[in-house]
């Protein structure tokens, strides 16, 4: 009779027979094993979990398309394409949905955002997409420049009280990263919750910290298997989605308590803010005003989609100006040759007579991806032949869309790594930006786009007309908040994390700058 140890150890070895066989049949029995990719990534989507948790996923893939080409394999049912004109192909149709990852992030019910029904989606743009149009952002300007432009030069112009004198002149230490972030959250405060947060008056971040916890929880329920189980993993931040769910259901019926859904209200009005788009929207087919729920959900996307992306968007582009000193010159420059002291530069003035600056932020945008998470699509049902048909991929593979890779391609972009707006300035501009997908491309395009670029343009353009500014000098310049920080070579030796959105990883010590009044 075979003793105890002999029948385990049977156990674990026709276990192991088994799981190899499986391993090997699932990374070979499939047209999947044509495309090159690591070796570890053929059996498992081990590694790209493991660089999604660690918040690395956009230099892994940067660097695996720089080691394997444009389309690689980076799981056994998972391959990242960085060729733009596929992406493009993938992202124009809702043939290819969104992954199943995006309904577990944890928005319920599902949102414009999380799903991946076309057909909702195509519903809630036709309900209220009119609320982002260009038309409509140029009704809220006002507030956009309240509070985003205004209330930041109140702040910064309120550091010089305590800070020194360089040669004369006044200057300041600031944190541009908290800066960015106080203005876009009170810029969703008054569009989406009818309010402020009064970030930037009050100093008060526990919306902020509400919003990245919800975001990391988000991305690993989304992108690890069994995410949604892991529960306990998430007990000490278990308070933070309830609380922004119960501000955003607060705001909700407080705009509907003023003025209640009249449900005929004409779908292109314009409104005084997103929210009231949103209160007032109707089925098209029932003539039914959103459930509550559902209106809670869609208020707590502009939160999660619109607040970080915008304000690590000024971050990286401040970072690349500070780094690049000949770069913040000459944008410097045409800011002030084209403003007197004192004007408010607003959105179409930018788009009209400042080129360059459209230049920076895109070039930015371009080397420093905000949306830089995995964001995955599925295969249709027939599959389907990627790059003119060299390869096919069947259905129940994803596409893991990597716009930083794409980005940083050097098939498209010469010399990828190099912060260079130049490459917009040439007759072929227009055609160059559509390369940048930033804000993605086709029928899940970005729907907060001409919010986004009207907050950063307002922003930088004002804060460049009225501000000199330059990265600390760590030996001269004795401020006690810059202690332990360090200098970086460039903006890429910067640590980075991405949850979704990639921002700073140490903002409390990597964002710093001086400022002085304009010269
Ligand atoms: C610089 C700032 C921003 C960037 C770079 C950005 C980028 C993106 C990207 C790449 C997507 C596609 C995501 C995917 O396919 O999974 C997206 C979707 C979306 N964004 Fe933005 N975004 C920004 C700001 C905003 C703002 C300010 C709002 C609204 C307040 C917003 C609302 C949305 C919505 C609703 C979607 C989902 C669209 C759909 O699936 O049909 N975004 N954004």
């Amino acid at each position: 009779m075979p003793s105890i140890y002999a029948m385990v150890a049977n156990g674990l070895i026709v276990i192991g027979i088994w799981l190899i066989t499986k391993l090997v049949l699932r990374a070979y029995s499939t047209p999947l094993r044509h495309i090159p990719g690591p070796f570890f990534g053929t059996f498992s989507n081990f590694s790209l979990t493991y660089h999604l948790a660690r918040g690395q996923y956009h230099r892994y893939t940067q660097g695996v398309h720089t080691k394997y080409g444009e389309v690689v394999r980076i799981g056994y049912n998972k391959v990242s394409v960085s060729n733009v004109a596929e992406l493009k192909r993938i992202l124009s149709t809702h043939n290819f949905r969104k992954g199943k990852g995006y309904e577990k992030i944890g928005f319920k019910p599902r949102n414009t955002f999380s799903t991946i029904d076309p057909e909702l989606n195509k519903t809630r743009k036709k309900q209220f997409g009119n609320a982002y149009s260009l038309t409509s952002i140029r009704t809220y300007e006002d507030s956009i420049l309240e509070h985003g432009v205004f209330s930041l030069i109140k702040s910064w112009d309120a550091c010089f009280a305590k800070g020194k004198q360089r040669d004369g002149r006044p200057e300041a230490l600031v944190n541009f990263y908290y800066g960015f972030h106080a203005v876009a959250f009170d810029i969703i405060g008054v569009l989406g919750f009818g309010r402020s947060f009064g970030i930037a008056a009050t100093g008060n971040t526990r919306i902020i910290d509400a919003v990245n916890k919800t975001l990391a929880i988000g991305t690993i329920k989304g992108n690890l298997p069994f995410g949604n189980r892991l529960q306990w993993l998430f007990r000490g931040m278990a308070n933070e989605p309830e609380f922004l769910q119960a501000t955003a259901r607060a705001a909700v019926a407080e705009c509907k308590l003023q003025r209640p859904n009249s449900c005929n209200t004409n779908a292109k009005a314009q409104k005084p803010n997103i929210l009231q788009h949103l209160v007032d929207a109707c089925d098209p087919l029932t003539g039914e005003p959103i459930d509550d729920e559902a209106l809670v959900s869609e208020v707590l996307l502009m939160l999660i989609a619109g607040t970080d992306t915008s304000s690590n968007g000024l971050s990286w582009t401040m970072l690349c100006l500070l780094h690049y000193p000949e770069i913040y010159s000459k944008l410097r420059n045409q800011v002030r040759s084209r403003f007197d002291k004192g004007s408010i530069i607003r959105c179409d003035d930018v788009k009209n007579q400042l080129p360059y600056l459209v230049a920076v932020v895109t070039e930015s945008m371009r080397l420093h991806t905000t949306v830089a998470g995995i964001l995955p699509r599925q295969m249709p049902a027939a599959g389907a032949e990627l790059m003119n048909g060299k390869y096919h991929l069947p259905s129940g593979t994803e596409v893991c869309i990597s716009l930083s890779a794409c980005h940083r391609n050097g098939n498209i972009w010469a010399n990828p790594s190099k912060f260079d707006p130049e490459r917009f300035m040439g007759p072929d501009r227009e055609e160059r930006m559509r390369d940048v997908l930033a804000f993605s491309a086709g029928v899940r395009i970005c729907l907060g786009r001409h919010l986004a670029t009207a907050e950063m343009y307002t922003v930088l353009a004002n804060i460049m007309l009225r501000y000199d500014f330059r990265l600390p000098d760590l030996e001269t310049d004795c401020y006690e908040e810059l202690a332990g920080c360090k200098r970086y070579k460039s903006v890429d030796d910067v640590p980075q994390r991405t949850f979704l959105n990639c921002s700073p990883k140490y903002p409390q010590k990597d964002c710093w700058a001086i400022i002085s009044p304009a010269s």
